[in-house]
């Protein structure tokens, strides 16, 4: 697919949220609209309002992202056609106004990802203080820019206390120093984005529900990508939302998925009497630092 025809991506934002950093690294001269929630973003390319939308899927320290990972399998026909990984930063920051009263800091705004990856730093620190969630680090530092009067502060990202004229009173405010997200780009199609230069690695991304009653059912899904010697790089349960104890699993294998051996894993889970959807096969990107 050319890359012209891709021009609208919808991205988590406002501007300067750490989804817009990834995006903007690997569509620098697209269309890039805003939207306030992962839903929207994800309804926005499934109602085709945007060719792609970019959000984020897991997170080095706080895991999955529930809320990605469960519209795309309960609400959205969608591929991964791309991830982005990047290094996450977390910083505090006041309005300018307040940047020599920040010691009483009122309220801390930002995503809950945020917040819990500095979960640490804000209990021993601010442990009296109301921490609020928001829709994003960008949209709390917006909040923080709008209100001169309150001392108040947000938790994100350098672009953001940049965009929205913030001073950052403390950096680096993330409780473990490996802090990398990766985020996905999602289309109605299942290509492969063409033209950038990637990490080199392959993956393909599948979801899938065991057979009811088999015991041992997880170990024969595993048998049929271990005896081909696929790797897997990542296996997770998630409530299926139908009772207690009924979970699909998310699968990354490192591999494409139009190779023989991947078809004949496909058709054999299959045959196990597991309901297997494919999020498609694509390349890894790093947002540089
Ligand atoms: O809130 C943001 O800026 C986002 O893009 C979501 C997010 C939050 C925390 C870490 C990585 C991504």
């Amino acid at each position: 697919m050319k890359e012209k025809e891709l021009n609208k991506i919808a991205y988590l934002g406002p501007e300067a949220s750490f989804t817009y950093l990834a995006t903007k690294s690997l569509f620098p001269n697209e269309t890039l609209i805003p939207y306030t929630t992962i839903p929207e973003c994800i309804e926005a390319v499934s109602s085709e309002k945007v060719d792609l939308a970019v959000v984020p899927l897991e997170n080095a320290i706080e895991g999955t992202v529930p809320l990605t990972i469960d519209y795309l399998y309960h609400e959205a026909e969608l591929f991964i056609v791309a991830e982005v990984l990047s290094k996450i930063q977390q910083h505090l920051m006041v309005h300018k106004a307040q940047k020599d009263n920040w010691h009483n800091i009122e309220e801390i705004y930002s995503h809950p990802h945020a917040l819990a990856q500095c979960h640490k730093y804000l209990f021993y620190r601010f442990s009296k203080v109301p921490l609020h969630q928001f829709s994003s680090t960008s949209a709390a530092a917006k909040l923080v820019s709008e209100n001169p009067d309150r001392c108040i502060a947000a938790v994100g990202n350098t672009s953001s206390a940049e965009k929205y004229n913030l001073e950052i009173v403390e950096k680096n405010i993330h409780d473990f120093h490996f802090n990398h997200t990766r985020f996905v780009v999602l289309s109605k199609k299942n290509i492969r984005l063409q033209g950038k230069e990637s990490e080199g690695k392959t993956k393909t991304t599948v979801m899938l529900t065991l057979p009811e009653n088999v015991s041992g059912a997880l170990h024969q899904v595993l048998s049929v990508y271990a005896w081909r010697k696929l790797d897997l790089s990542k296996i997770e349960s998630r409530p299926l939302k139908t009772g207690l104890g009924d979970y699909f699993f998310i699968m990354d294998i490192l591999a494409d998925e139009n190779e023989p051996m991947m078809k004949g894993a496909f058709e054999e889970l299959k045959a196990l009497g597991c309901t297997v959807k494919s999020l498609g096969t694509y390349d890894t990107y790093l947002t540089p630092e």
